[in-house]
């Protein structure tokens, strides 16, 4: 057994007066904890050392200094940080303890020493964000921090009391915690979860008395003592108090004592043993913080023996024969109080001092390389226009006439940009999500399924592409489709018994989450598992979904600003809640966006990376380039996804619009139609997957990025909604509305309500080759599919574009087929060729379809058979549902006067589309 062990064993805890990055990083402190070592105290001393004396956090502070508003901000995303992931390290030793031990401490700034409210209201607001139980705020037995002890107590919040040299302090702390407790259990709270230790600074006292004894040139027999005895003394208060029946009853009801907590324990004197002070003070009820090389030593060649309780008249003799001497005890703790509370506060301020100057470093943002060809002056007009109309600032001030004069756009503009500042807000919140998963990991999940549609799902399937083949901490999987089949595929996949449900839903009406939860619901429920443990919900405040949540217990519920629109909510909780559940840095995520954030605010259109774009593609809209062709190559091409939603459901209105068109098979440089910009990404220093001379050569504008880490992806999320939201300004429609998509939702739930024994009623269609049935707009209808077929293509004129919208399963096999079919359609009409799964794509491009330019062709294709996976409690099943979505989005194209052709297929659909592909041509 190792010293630190023999230690503990006589019922002290030693715990670990140091962090630095690096320690974490290396996995140093968890060898530590693995070696005996229950806890960590921190002091803004050992972060000036560890910050300003270390590399370790350059990186950091490269990545934060240029998103945060301020160096206190800074210095808490860094120190929080720390702090969470020794808490996280220590949280077994926590629980084993069943709370006794395993904590880390964080001080609460020396600059409110004086200030008691301050000092609660800092303590609160450490003690929130960490949100973590392990967590200690360390609070000085300053005349001003004394009330503040009980108070945090009373409140429930851990405290470390630092700073304390006198026994008339150390009795002043153990009445505050009393008090405190008292407090809260007149309240009627419980105090079995409430920890505090007093830490008495022990070689400090000696450092000054045996200066004085030279000084005064006393009996140097006394040199060396007068801590030790001092500490001896305090233990014996410490066994007076708590082992008083006022204490007593306290315990009773399962009240801790506080345990003295030795500080400052290193040798100083070189002359005296290196572990004086910590051989001395061992015994049960205590801890014991040590500084690396007392640890080392104490490995190395410490001696387990209990000491604290033994030669305590001794102790008390040489404490009489100093105040004896003329050194009185009161003048010295005095002193070393105010010389403690000056050296933490110029710690601090030094810190400060060198966080203003390292974070000076800026944070690159790319602006993109913009080769326009012809079109440059159409930018450069567009620029001086948004220039002129202030439209950066304004988009800033969140100034509504930018978009739209009408009061009623202007309503919903208003409360529709909380996006630009959420990443900041996500940010302070990251230490709740952190330890919301490693409850989730201790409690054994092992997965986690996104319920959710368009923008409240998106986002999550662009991070399970963009970071799969990491190590996620929970595999993370979306649900967006209504198709039985996938549903059942991934019923079949999931462990359901480890698996965490996150209902994702904005509006918390949706149809399509509903349907997942109440299934989901049903099917642990049949496994006889407690459902509310394994739902959480991302929604907004006061929805329909939130309120269900509270009724049902949702383990969670995570409320998200309900001033952003779903497609704009990457970086809000619906990305963020199961990024970080995949385990990806979500800090590493919002400060990238914090990045551009701050370069998006450059009022220079011209100059600024988001709003140039946005100006961009508004301009080229206008000059009749409205299909925007995604070039994306992996691990970002689902990237594509999210832009054709954000893109399509933003400017898809008033007969005007970008076009999105992403995952299109690549064609030469002279088939593409004379409609097309192209936005290309590079991938690290992989070739670009098009060859991009060749299409400026052709007279396409370009326009280029290049990423070299998936974490950008988040940059983009944010540049791109900047850009969205200017290219609707250029087009003067409302970015933030969607029209049409509800015209799709109220279709499909207009069906819904008309079934016939939970059947859509029969529809007249006419039979087609291989079981197919189909039906088509009346100008396109002809005898046959195939001439039906024929005369949708042969509206093709300069510029359409083909939509084909599958509502099956979506597979590797079902995107291949398809392929293949946009490909045939290229080469037939010369158009650019569009797809989506269906119902996913009704919260996206299905928008663009209706409301944008009347440009589009149409083929829809619904799966006809499956299985009859019943949706609990709503009257109907996936299949029934699926096929109402598609009706409900057939006749809404068809209200809008669109060409469509509608085609029901029989199982495998990819049948279908080779079939339609075979005869393109
Ligand atoms: O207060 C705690 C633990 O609660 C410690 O971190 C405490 O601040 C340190 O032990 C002392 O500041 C170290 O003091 P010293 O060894 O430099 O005199
Ligand atoms: O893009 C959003 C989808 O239409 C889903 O909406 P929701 O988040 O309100 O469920």
């Amino acid at each position: 057994m190792n010293p630190i062990r023999q230690i503990q064993e006589l019922g002290q805890s030693l715990w670990y007066d140091n962090i630095r990055r690096g320690l974490l990083d290396s996995g140093e402190l968890a060898s530590l904890i693995a070696q005996g070592i229950t806890g960590v105290t921190s002091n803004p001393t050992i972060f000036e050392k560890a910050i300003d004396g270390s590399h370790d956090y350059d990186q950091a502070i490269a990545q934060i200094a240029p998103t945060v508003g301020s160096v206190d901000a800074l210095y808490d995303a860094l120190v929080l940080e720390d702090i969470a992931r020794g808490a996280d390290l220590l949280r077994p030793v926590y629980e084993n303890t069943k709370g006794r031990d395993g904590y880390i401490s964080i001080e609460v700034p020396p600059t409110m020493a004086e200030e008691t409210d301050a000092t609660i209201q800092e303590a609160h607001r450490l003690f929130r964000a960490l949100d973590r139980p392990n967590i200690m705020i360390k609070v000085p037995a300053t005349p001003a921090g004394i009330p503040a002890i009980r108070q945090l107590i009373a409140d429930g919040v851990n405290v470390n009391v630092t700073l304390i040299f006198s026994l008339d302090a150390y009795r002043q702390v153990i009445d505050a915690y009393l008090k405190g407790l008292h407090e809260r259990q007149s309240r009627g709270l419980p105090n079995d979860r409430v920890a505090s230790v007093a830490s008495f600074f022990v070689s400090r006292v000696d450092t000054l008395v045996d200066r004085l004894i030279d000084e005064r040139g006393l009996d140097a027999d006394l040199k060396g003592k007068a801590a030790i005895a001092n500490a001896k003394l305090a233990y014996q208060l410490f066994l007076e108090r708590f082992q008083s029946p006022e204490f007593e009853a306290l315990k009773a009801k399962g009240a801790m004592v506080q345990r003295p907590l030795w500080a400052s324990t290193s040798t100083k004197n070189p002359d005296y043993p290196d572990l004086l002070y910590v051989e001395a003070l061992i015994g049960p009820d205590t801890v014991d913080t040590l500084p690396p090389a007392t640890v080392d030593a104490i490995l190395d060649h410490g001696r387990a023996a209990r000491t604290v309780d033994q030669d305590v008249d001794a102790a008390q003799d040489v404490i009489n024969r100093l105040e004896a001497a003329g050194i009185s005890m009161k003048d010295v703790t005095a002193q070393l109080l105010d010389e403690g509370v000056k050296s933490f506060h110029k710690s601090f301020v030094a810190l400060r001092q060198s966080l203003e100057k390292k974070s000076r470093v800026q944070h690159e943002v790319s602006p993109g390389v913009f080769s326009l060809g012809g079109f440059q002056d159409n930018l450069d007009a567009t620029i001086n226009q948004l220039n002129h109309d202030r439209a950066v600032p304004r988009l800033w001030d969140h100034d509504a006439s930018l978009w739209s004069d009408a009061p009623e756009h202007q309503a919903i503009i208003k409360n529709a940009l909380g996006w630009l500042t959420v990443p900041a807000a996500v940010l302070e919140d990251v230490p709740h999500l952190e330890s919301f998963l490693n409850q989730l990991v201790l409690e054994g999940f092992q997965a986690a399924v996104v319920l959710g549609m368009g923008g409240s799902s998106l986002v999550s399937d662009v991070l399970v592409h963009t970071f799969s083949g990491g190590r996620p901490r929970l595999s993370l999987h979306v649900l967006d489709t209504t198709d039985a089949r996938a549903i059942e595929h991934l019923t079949q996949q999931l462990p359901l018994e480890h698996t965490l449900f996150i209902v994702a839903s904005k509006s918390g009406s949706t149809t399509e989450p509903n349907a997942f939860y109440h299934y989901f619901w049903h099917v642990l429920e049949r496994r006889g598992l407690d459902p509310a443990r394994q739902f959480i919900a991302i929604t907004d405040p006061g929805t329909s979904m939130h309120k269900e949540a509270q009724a049902r217990r949702f383990r969670e519920v995570f409320l998200n600003p309900a001033d952003i629109g779903g497609r704009y909510s990457a970086l809000s909780w619906f990305g963020m809640v199961p990024a970080a559940l995949y385990g990806l840095d979500v800090r590493q995520l919002l400060t990238g966006a914090l990045a551009m954030q701050e370069a998006a605010q450059n009022p220079d259109a011209g100059e600024n990376p988001a709003a140039r774009l946005g100006a961009t593609l508004g301009a080229l809209a206008k000059a009749g380039r409205d299909k925007v062709t995604l070039i994306m190559p992996d691990p970002i091409s689902h990237l594509g996804d999210w832009l054709e939603q954000l893109l399509a459901e933003s400017t898809g209105k008033l007969g005007t619009g970008l076009v999105p068109i992403a995952h299109e098979p690549v064609l030469t440089p002279a088939e593409y139609s004379q409609d097309r910009v192209f936005v290309v990404y590079q991938w690290r220093d992989e070739a670009p997957g098009i060859a991009t001379d060749a299409l400026k050569a052709a007279g396409h504008p370009v326009i280029e990025y290049h990423l070299t880490n998936p974490y950008q992806v988040a940059q983009e999320f944010y540049r791109w909604e900047v850009a969205t939201a200017i290219a609707g300004a250029v087009l003067q429609i409302d970015a933030f509305d969607q029209p049409n998509v509800q015209e799709s939702k109220d279709n499909t739930k207009a069906i819904l309500g008309k079934l016939e024994n939970g059947r859509l009623p029969d529809e007249a269609l006419m039979e087609g080759p291989k079981g197919i049935r189909w039906t088509a707009s009346e100008a396109l209808k002809s005898d046959d599919l195939q001439s039906t077929l024929k005369k949708l293509y042969d509206l093709a004129g300069a510029s359409s574009y083909l939509a084909i919208m599958a509502y099956i399963e979506p597979t590797a096999e079902a995107d291949h087929a398809v392929s293949h079919l946009r490909t045939r359609l290229s080469a037939l009409t010369g158009r650019p060729t569009t797809f989506g799964y269906g119902p996913r794509f009704l919260h996206s491009t299905g928008q663009l379809h209706k409301g944008g330019p009347a440009t589009g062709l149409f083929v829809q294709i619904v799966s006809q058979d499956g299985p009859r996976l019943e949706v609990p409690g709503d009257g109907y099943d996936f299949l029934t549902l699926m096929q109402a979505q598609a009706l409900g989005d057939y006749q809404s194209l068809q209200a809008h006067g669109r060409a469509v052709v509608r085609i029901l297929a029989p199982h495998p659909a990819t049948q279908t589309i080779e079939m339609l592909a075979d005869w393109a041509h």
